[in-house]
C-alpha cells in the first residue's frame, strides 16, 4: 500500500529537477535524493522551504530594477513553482506589482527579448489545422485557462504574442490568491499577427510576423480554438483577457452561454469597480441610486462597469431607464449620445438622449470637462488607457461640485493612469475618495496619510476560479457577478468605519477570495448552474480545493 500523502513520480535525476511543478531543489531530502537518483546533482546541504524562501527573497531584493526582479521571479517560477508561490504568499504586497501591473506591462513589451523557457501554449493562425494536436501537447488536466490575442494589453495597445505575459501573471494570481493548483492552469496566446509596426520590424520578435487577421478569418480561428477546448476540457473555466474593443464584447456574448467563461476586463473589472463604488458610497454616506456617474473611456471596461452599476441601481429600486439616465460615457469623440451613428452595439445602450441634455451639451461634442461642469457627476471613472486626462481643471471642478468627489483612475499600468493619486489628493485638498487600477503608495497631505485603494480585477477573478472549481458551475451568470460585488463591498473596512479603506488590504485578499468563492458558488447553486449544496459543504469543498505551496514527500512510482 502506497502512503497517500506522498507525491509519486516516474521522473528521476535531471528530468525531475527540470520539472518546475515537481522540483524541490535543495529541499529534496537524503532519502528522496537516493530514491530519485539526485545525489551529486544538488549541493549537499538540505534546506527547508522556509530557508529556501529566505535565500530567494534575498536574491530578489538585491535585483536593482523592477524588471530584473520580474525576470528573477519568472525564472524561479520556471524552476520551482512551490518555492515561487511560497515566496509570493510571504511577500504578496511587495511582489504583486512585480509579477502583475505595473511591471508585467514592461515584460509584455519586451516579451521576445526576455523569452527563455516555454510556458503555456502559443496557438498561431498558420498552425490552425493542428488545433487539437496543439492542445493535446499540453498536460491532460486543465481547469482554468486565461487566453489573450494580445491586441489590447493593459493600456499599452497591441503587444502581439507579448500578451502571454499577462496570461501568465493572471494565472499566478489564481494560484497565489485563489488557491488554484498551478498544474491545472494554462496560459494561451492566440497569435493572430500584430499591427504593431515596431514588433513587425523587430528582428527578435518571436510571433507570427504578419498583420492581424480580422473579420471572418478571426472569428473562424477563435471558434476553432473554442471548439477544440470544449472537446479536450469540457469543464474548464476560460477567461478572456485583454482583447481589443471590437472583439471583446462580441466574443463574450458569443461564448458565455456555450462554455464556462467570462471576460475579465469587462466583467471582472465591472465587479471590482462596482464593489469599490458601493464601498465609497458607504464612506461618504450617500446611496449609489442618488449618484450620477461619468466615464472617461467607453470601451470594454467602461461599458462593462456601467452595466454592472446599473444592475446594482436596479436591484436597489431604480427602473432600468432611470438608472441609465445617470450615466455619461465620454469616449474619444466625446459624450455618447443618440445622435452618434458609429457606435458599438454595447455602447448604444449607454447613450444619453441629446434632447434631455442641458443646452451646453447639446450641439457640440461634449468632453469630460463639459460633463463635469454641466452635469456635476458624483463620480468620474477613468478607463481610457490614456494618461493625464483627469486634468487639474477637471479634478478641481469635481471638488467644487462635491464635498467628497469620487475619482477612480483605473487605467493600467502606472504610465497610463488618468491622474496620479498624489495630484488628485492635492487638487481636492484631501477630500476626494480615490482608487486606481495599479498600486500606488499612500499619499501624504497636510500631515495625514491617504491610503489608495487598488481597484483591480485581482479582487474578483481568483474568487470566480475557486468558486467554479469548488462548485462545478457550468456558467458565470450576472447573478454570480452581483454576489461577488456585494461580498467584496461587505469585506471592505469602510463597511465598518466610514474612514476605513475602500478595499480589503492585500494581506486579507485570500480570505476575501474564499468568501467571494463561497457566495458566488451559493448563487450558482441557487440558479441551477451547479449542484445546490449547503454553505457548510461548499466551505469544505473550498478548503479542500485550496492549494497551498508546501512540499510533500516524493517517491518513485511503483510500476
Ligand atoms: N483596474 C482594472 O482592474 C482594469 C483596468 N483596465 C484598464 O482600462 C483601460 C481601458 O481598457 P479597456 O476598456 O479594455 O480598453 P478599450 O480599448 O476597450 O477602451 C478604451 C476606450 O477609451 C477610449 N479612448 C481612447 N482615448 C480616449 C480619449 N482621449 N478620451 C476619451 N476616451 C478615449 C477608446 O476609444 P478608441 O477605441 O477610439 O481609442 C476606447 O473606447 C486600460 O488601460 C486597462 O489597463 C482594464 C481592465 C481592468
Ligand atoms: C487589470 C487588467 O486586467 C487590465 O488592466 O487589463
Ligand atoms: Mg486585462
Amino acid at each position: 500500500m502506497q502512503p497517500v500523502d506522498h507525491t509519486y513520480t516516474a521522473l528521476n535525476g535531471r528530468l525531475l529537477l527540470e520539472n518546475s511543478l515537481l522540483n524541490k531543489g535543495t529541499a529534496f531530502t537524503h532519502e528522496e535524493r537516493t530514491e530519485l537518483d539526485l545525489h551529486g546533482l544538488l549541493p549537499p546541504r538540505i534546506e527547508t522551504l522556509e530557508e529556501q524562501c529566505h535565500r530567494a527573497y534575498k536574491s530578489f531584493s538585491i535585483k536593482p530594477t523592477p524588471i530584473l526582479k520580474h525576470i528573477y521571479l519568472r525564472a524561479l517560477q520556471d524552476t520551482n513553482e512551490t518555492l515561487f508561490y511560497a515566496l509570493l504568499q510571504r511577500h504578496l504586497q511587495e511582489v504583486l506589482p512585480i509579477i502583475y501591473t505595473p511591471v508585467v506591462g514592461q515584460a509584455c513589451q519586451r516579451f521576445s527579448d526576455l523569452y527563455r523557457r516555454p510556458r503555456g501554449l502559443f496557438i498561431a493562425y498558420p498552425d490552425r489545422e493542428h488545433m487539437d494536436a496543439m492542445l493535446a501537447n499540453f498536460r491532460r488536466n486543465v481547469e482554468v485557462i486565461v487566453v489573450t490575442d494580445g491586441e489590447r494589453v493593459l493600456g499599452l495597445g497591441d503587444q502581439g504574442i507579448g500578451g502571454m505575459g499577462i496570461c501568465i501573471g493572471k494565472l499566478s494570481l489564481y494560484s497565489a490568491v485563489g488557491g488554484v493548483t498551478p498544474n491545472l492552469t494554462l496560459p494561451i496566446t492566440l497569435d493572430c499577427g500584430t499591427n504593431n509596426q515596431e514588433l513587425l520590424d523587430d528582428p527578435n520578435y518571436l510571433g507570427w510576423r504578419h498583420n492581424r487577421i480580422d473579420d471572418d478569418a478571426y472569428y473562424e480561428f477563435v471558434d476553432m480554438f473554442i471548439q477544440a477546448v470544449k472537446r479536450r476540457w469540457p469543464n474548464v473555466l476560460l477567461q478572456f483577457e485583454d482583447f481589443a474593443i471590437h472583439h471583446a464584447t462580441p466574443l463574450l456574448e458569443k461564448y458565455r452561454d456555450e462554455i464556462c467563461s467570462f471576460n475579465d476586463d469587462i466583467q471582472g473589472t465591472a465587479a471590482v469597480a462596482a464593489g469599490t463604488l458601493l464601498s465609497a458610497a458607504q464612506s461618504i454616506g450617500k446611496s449609489i441610486t442618488d449618484m450620477r456617474v461619468a466615464f472617461l473611456g467607453a470601451g470594454s471596461s467602461g461599458c462593462g462597469i456601467a452595466e454592472q452599476i446599473i444592475r446594482l441601481m436596479v436591484n436597489r429600486g431604480l427602473s432600468d431607464e432611470e438608472a441609465r439616465s445617470r450615466f455619461y460615457m465620454v469616449d474619444r469623440h466625446g459624450l455618447l449620445t443618440d445622435n452618434m451613428t458609429e457606435l458599438h452595439t454595447f455602447q448604444q445602450k449607454l447613450v444619453q438622449q441629446s434632447a434631455s441634455l442641458p443646452d451646453a451639451l447639446q450641439n457640440q461634442s461634449a468632453f469630460l470637462k463639459d460633463v463635469v461642469e454641466h452635469i456635476k457627476p458624483d463620480v468620474i471613472i477613468g478607463v481610457s488607457g490614456q494618461p493625464g486626462l483627469f486634468t487639474q481643471e477637471i479634478v478641481e471642478m469635481m471638488a467644487r461640485n462635491h464635498e467628497r468627489p469620487i475619482i477612480f483612475a483605473l487605467s493600467n499600468p502606472i504610465s497610463q493612469v488618468e491622474a496620479t493619486p498624489e495630484d488628485i489628493i492635492h487638487w481636492t485638498e484631501g477630500r476626494a475618495v480615490v482608487a486606481t487600477g495599479s498600486p500606488f503608495a499612500p499619499v501624504e497631505y497636510n500631515g495625514r496619510q491617504y491610503p489608495i485603494a487598488q481597484c483591480n480585477n485581482i479582487y474578483i477573478f481568483p474568487g470566480l476560479g475557486l468558486s467554479v472549481m469548488a462548485s462545478g458551475a457550468t456558467r458565470i451568470s450576472d447573478g454570480m457577478l452581483d454576489k461577488a460585488v456585494e461580498t467584496l463591498a461587505k469585506a471592505a473596512p469602510s463597511a465598518m468605519d466610514p474612514n476605513g479603506a475602500l478595499l480589503p488590504s492585500m494581506e486579507n485578499i485570500q480570505q476575501v477570495t474564499r468568501d467571494i468563492a463561497l457566495y458566488v458558488a451559493m448563487q450558482s447553486g441557487a440558479e441551477g448552474l451547479s449542484p445546490e449544496l449547503s454553505e457548510e459543504e461548499l466551505k469544505n469543498r473550498i478548503q479542500a480545493r485550496f492549494w497551498e505551496p508546501t512540499y510533500r514527500r516524493m517517491a518513485r512510482t511503483v510500476v
